[in-house]
């Protein structure tokens, strides 16, 4: 049993679901976890990350960083890190799970070191994922790298100087930002020029915002094309406390949407970075009945649903919740220029597709956008691949709990990479599961 009461691997049977009715609390920000955690170790001293994430994602930083040589401590919900610094241990492998962000950032960080090697306990998805990229930019700074044609495993050796390179950000942010953490410990700091049509600017974004809360310097031009870090700068120790998470609640707030009800959901800060908070406006153009007081979002579900065509890259990690919102609209929705989705945990354009046909909606695809003509009653009786993604266990679950009879969603464990309680939460709003022995792992 884990921290949720549930077997180890499990698949979720998700049965349909009269209303949802009650209040919760946002879960810890990923996007921040990850960042603080990492930026806490890069600091000298002792930092208090407060009310960090506790996935399995936020797992692997911690793990990574312990084996780099950072004290990790879990006190209550806060973790406090004793960090290493400019100077994390070098001759290390590192296994940073499943965790995409994690890998990338921790790749960027390993210039510092004479030689870090990165393997996967998750060779069909993270395994998958492109790091030529950010690979190319290291080697171009002066590292040493090698991997497998620019997948994992991989080992990359510093030191490195730093000054200009240059890093395409066409298939991730998360090249950038891992330059951007690496950057001030840099003697000769960095001066990135991001190349290509650059996606997701709002993690960029917090990175810099990660950056100036631990003292660091950094400037970016409006467009976010040019990031100068100088070098020579020392990351400041602090507290910090961790925003709540929009991409997760955005399923949450979604599932809420499309069943009758009431959801207060706390812990959505309003001036936030996290650009899964346009979900909330998308599900208002939707037509949900969504009031937002203070920290708190209120949804008053069951309102009909109508579709949108939205450009999808300012909130990807909330396009499979907004799926599940569309796919029971009426109408025909498109989320454009999301051609990074494949290149996730699962190709999140034709696995979504694929799945959501099986479900009888009519889905259409084309290389960077997804098309989905949403129906007013999905009979269920199916049992779908949650293609090992917790966002696409996400997307399913709140369809299921729309559909005329369960759904079966396999591998449903995965859920755990960003977002453990997300059954938990649904059944504390009326929702009802049952957790059969995994039949994918
Ligand atoms: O920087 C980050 O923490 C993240 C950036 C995004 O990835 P891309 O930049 O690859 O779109 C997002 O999808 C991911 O979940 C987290
Ligand atoms: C794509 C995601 O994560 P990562 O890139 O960090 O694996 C996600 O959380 O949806």
């Amino acid at each position: 049993m884990s921290a949720d009461g549930l077997p180890e691997k499990f698949d979720v049977i998700v049965h349909p679901a009269a209303e949802l009715r009650g209040e919760l609390r946002a879960q810890p920000s990923k996007n921040y976890t990850t960042r603080y955690l990492l930026a806490a170790a890069l600091a000298d001293g002792d930092s208090r990350v407060v009310g960090v994430a506790t996935s399995e994602d936020a797992e692997a930083m911690l793990r990574c960083l312990g084996d780099w040589g950072a004290g990790v401590e879990l006190v209550g919900g806060d973790a406090v890190i004793r960090g290493f610094g400019s100077s994390p241990r070098s001759g290390v492998t590192l296994n940073p799970g499943n965790a995409g962000a994690v890998a990338r950032f921790l790749m960027g960080v390993a210039a510092l070191t004479t030689g870090t090697a990165f393997v996967t306990d998750y060779p069909d998805s993270l395994g998958r994922r492109p790091q030529g990229d950010l690979l190319e930019a290291l080697s171009r700074l002066g590292a040493r790298v090698q991997s497998r044609e620019g997948m994992f495993p991989l080992a990359i050796s510093g030191p490195v100087r730093g000054g200009v390179v240059e890093v395409s950000a066409e298939r991730s942010s998360q090249y950038a930002s891992a330059l951007m953490f690496l950057g001030p410990l840099l003697p000769d700091g960095l001066d990135l020029r991001l190349t290509g049509n650059i996606k997701s600017h709002a993690p960029l974004r917090q990175t810099l915002d990660t950056l100036a809360a631990f003292g660091v310097q950094a400037s970016a031009s409006e467009d976010l094309s040019r990031i100068t870090i100088p070098g020579g700068q020392a990351y400041r120790a602090g507290r910090v406390l961790v925003p709540g998470d929009y991409p997760g609640s955005a399923a949450i707030l979604a599932a809420a949407a499309t069943r009758p009800g009431e959801l207060r959901l706390s812990n959505l800060r309003e001036h936030d970075l996290q650009g899964e908070r346009e979900a909330l406006n998308v599900l208002r153009e939707m037509g949900a009945d969504l009031t937002r007081e203070g920290d708190t979002v209120s949804v008053r579900g069951g309102r009909p649903l109508h579709a949108v065509t939205r450009d999808g890259d300012g909130f990807t990690d909330a396009v499979q919740a907004l799926t599940a919102a569309a796919a029971l609209a009426h109408g025909t929705t498109t989320w454009e220029n999301v051609y990074t989705l494949r290149l996730k945990e699962c190709d999140r354009i034709s696995d979504t597709r694929r799945e959501l046909q099986r479900l009888g909606l009519t889905v259409t695809e084309t290389q960077d956008s997804l098309t989905v003509t949403g129906t007013p009653s999905l009979a269920g009786s199916v049992t779908a691949d949650g293609h090992g993604d917790h966002r696409m266990i996400m997307l399913l679950t709140v369809l299921g709990l729309s559909a005329q009879a369960p759904i079966r969603i396999t591998g449903a464990h995965h859920i755990r990479k960003s977002y453990p309680m997300f059954f938990r939460h649904l059944e504390s709003l009326g929702a009802r599961f049952e957790y059969p022995e995994a039949t994918r792992a």
